[in-house]
């Protein structure tokens, strides 16, 4: 008796029509006679051929409706191919899975790194930190050897916390604020990628710009950047008064020009000079090119740089909100930087505060300290020009051979202050605020302020001459009665460095800090004609 399987199949909905070869092969024959036939294998390989071709067609009609068609049939083809969907979907989701993994996996190991280093960062997407030696920036940069044998040379074996950060995000082509401890090798973390990305010289403009706010430390930057190139050929060139003046910048070849920003806008507006190709722009001391006087000539500059993919970065030991925000409104999509804390002093700076009473206390103050431990190089700043010349005037017949450095003196006398203090003929240098900023005298062992700093900033800044480079150093800050209401602003910045202040100065009440410039009384011991 022939068996009825349709009860396997009742809720199934065959579709006979779509099927009908296949189904003609399985369906039982018989010949005329009732006897039931058994398929032959030609018959089977024919019925195959068939059923084969009406299955591809079948296959193809169904390929294309796949999306569309409403499930209806035993559908093998549709399944399968559902399946192997499915499992592209699966697949790809779990590539996802596993490299957002990653990627958080890497985010955290560029976090711990940072916290280790004390590398604060804000800002979109910030590529990962420098995390082995200056050798990182072949593998990861393709970094020219030329390059690493000049760090080798300087005796560098691994990069600053400022520069881990700020060279890859520079390479990125991210612009950025930074805001490193004074010392901490900020010159070289813009110098190093600008030299990178540039590759090579070429005779076709200007391509990177570096601002200082004054000559000596743009003409410490031009060197600084010839170090770092050496053996390769670039045109690098520090915007001298001759310059300005003369120079046919067209003609003249030029790859990276430092530079204070009054001698590039006085070389603009005579219309000899191009910046329009700039590629990297940097605002070094950059709270001070933002101060009243300097900013005006800042602007035109950052104006006369209108190449749309110009890469602009600002850095500092000091970044007050204000220059933040107001940097913010000319930067893209910058990363913000912070070693340590924002606006603090070098932690390697021991730091001290000592009352005088009056100006006639600070010179017996100042000779005291001489005779019981002048530990030269010493870096004395006053508040003035006039008070420069008079205080060099009462030291220049002591057996400390002082020298002065201000303003009022021409380029070639301000040079050579500068180079007699760095090769230690001159042991005591009298200045002004004018090398308060950048300059990197190696081995400062000692700052007096003679005078008390106009501001927390400035404070920083001078005392960041010594203690460079992780050395040790010291800080000594005079101050007498009229400086007594101004004492809190720098006890803050002492006790945030880990030094000790005298409860009674910590409880001073907070002075919104004003530029303090007391009329002081002179210096000068003799009379005039004397
Ligand atoms: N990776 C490094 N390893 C050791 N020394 C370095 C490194 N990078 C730079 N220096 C040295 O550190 C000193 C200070 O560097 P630099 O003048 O760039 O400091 P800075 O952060 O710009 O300071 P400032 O805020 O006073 O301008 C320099 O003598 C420089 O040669």
């Amino acid at each position: 008796m022939e068996k009825d399987f349709s009860f396997l199949f009742s809720g199934i909905n065959f579709n006979r029509k779509k099927f009908s070869s296949d189904f003609a092969r399985f369906k039982v024959k018989k010949n005329k006679d009732g006897i039931v036939e058994k398929p032959s294998l030609i018959e089977n390989g024919k019925n195959t051929t068939e059923a084969g071709t009406e299955a591809r067609v079948e296959k193809k009609r169904k390929r294309k409706a796949i999306v569309s068609d409403p499930v209806e049939g035993f559908n093998v083809f549709k399944r399968s191919k559902l399946k192997a969907e499915n499992e592209i979907v699966d697949r790809s989701e779990e590539e996802n899975l596993l490299r957002k993994k990653e990627y958080h996996r890497l985010l955290e190991r560029d976090n711990l790194f940072r916290k280790k280093h004390n590398i604060h960062v804000s800002g979109r997407n910030i590529p990962s930190p420098l995390q082995k030696s200056f050798a990182e920036l072949r593998s990861r940069y393709n970094c020219k050897s030329y390059l690493l044998r000049n760090l080798a040379g300087l005796g560098f074996e691994e990069p600053t916390p400022i520069q881990r950060q700020a060279i890859p995000v520079m390479l990125s082509g991210r612009e950025c604020f930074a805001c490193a401890p004074t010392g901490s090798g900020k010159t070289f973390a813009f110098v190093c990628p600008i030299l990178m990305k540039l590759q090579h010289a070429l005779k076709d403009g200007v391509r990177a710009v570096i601002l200082c706010p004054t000559r000596e430390l743009a003409a410490q930057t031009a060197r600084e950047c010839k170090k770092l190139s050496k053996g390769k050929k670039f045109y690098i060139k520090l915007m001298t008064k001759q310059l300005t003046k003369s120079a046919d910048f067209s003609k003249l070849p030029c790859d990276i020009l430092i530079s204070t920003p009054f001698r590039v806008q006085f070389a603009i507006r005579n219309r000899k000079l191009d910046l329009s190709k700039v590629e990297f722009l940097v605002l070094d001391e950059s709270d001070k090119l933002f101060e009243l006087g300097l900013v005006e000539q800042v602007d035109a500059v950052v104006k006369a740089c209108s190449n749309p993919s110009i890469v602009r970065s600002l850095f500092s030991a000091t970044l007050p909100d204000a220059v933040e925000e107001l940097a913010r409104t000319i930067m893209h999509d910058a990363v913000r930087i912070i070693i340590g804390r924002k606006n603090s002093a070098s932690e390697t700076i021991k730091q001290k505060l000592i009352f005088v009473g009056s100006e006639e206390g600070k010179l017996l103050a100042l000779r005291q300290s001489f005779a019981e431990s002048l530990n030269p190089p010493v870096l004395m700043f006053v508040q003035n020009k006039e008070r420069a010349k008079e205080l060099y005037d009462e030291l220049k017949y002591d057996d400390v051979r002082a020298d002065v450095i201000h303003a009022d003196l021409s380029e070639i006398q301000r040079e050579s202050a500068v180079e007699n203090f760095r090769s230690g003929k001159t042991w005591v240098l009298i200045a002004t605020d004018v090398v308060a900023r950048g300059m990197d005298f190696k081995g400062v062992n000692c700052v007096i302020n003679y005078d008390f700093p106009d501001s927390a900033a400035a404070y920083i800044h001078r005392i960041g001459r010594s203690g460079r480079a992780g050395r040790r150093g010291e800080a000594i800050t005079f101050y007498t009665e009229a400086d007594v209401p101004f004492l809190r602003n720098v006890a803050n910045v002492m006790t945030a460095s880990g030094c000790e202040v005298p409860a009674w100065i910590t409880s001073l009440q907070k002075k919104k800090w004003r530029r303090h410039r007391p009329q002081r009384e002179s210096i000068a011991t003799k009379p005039e004609d004397e």
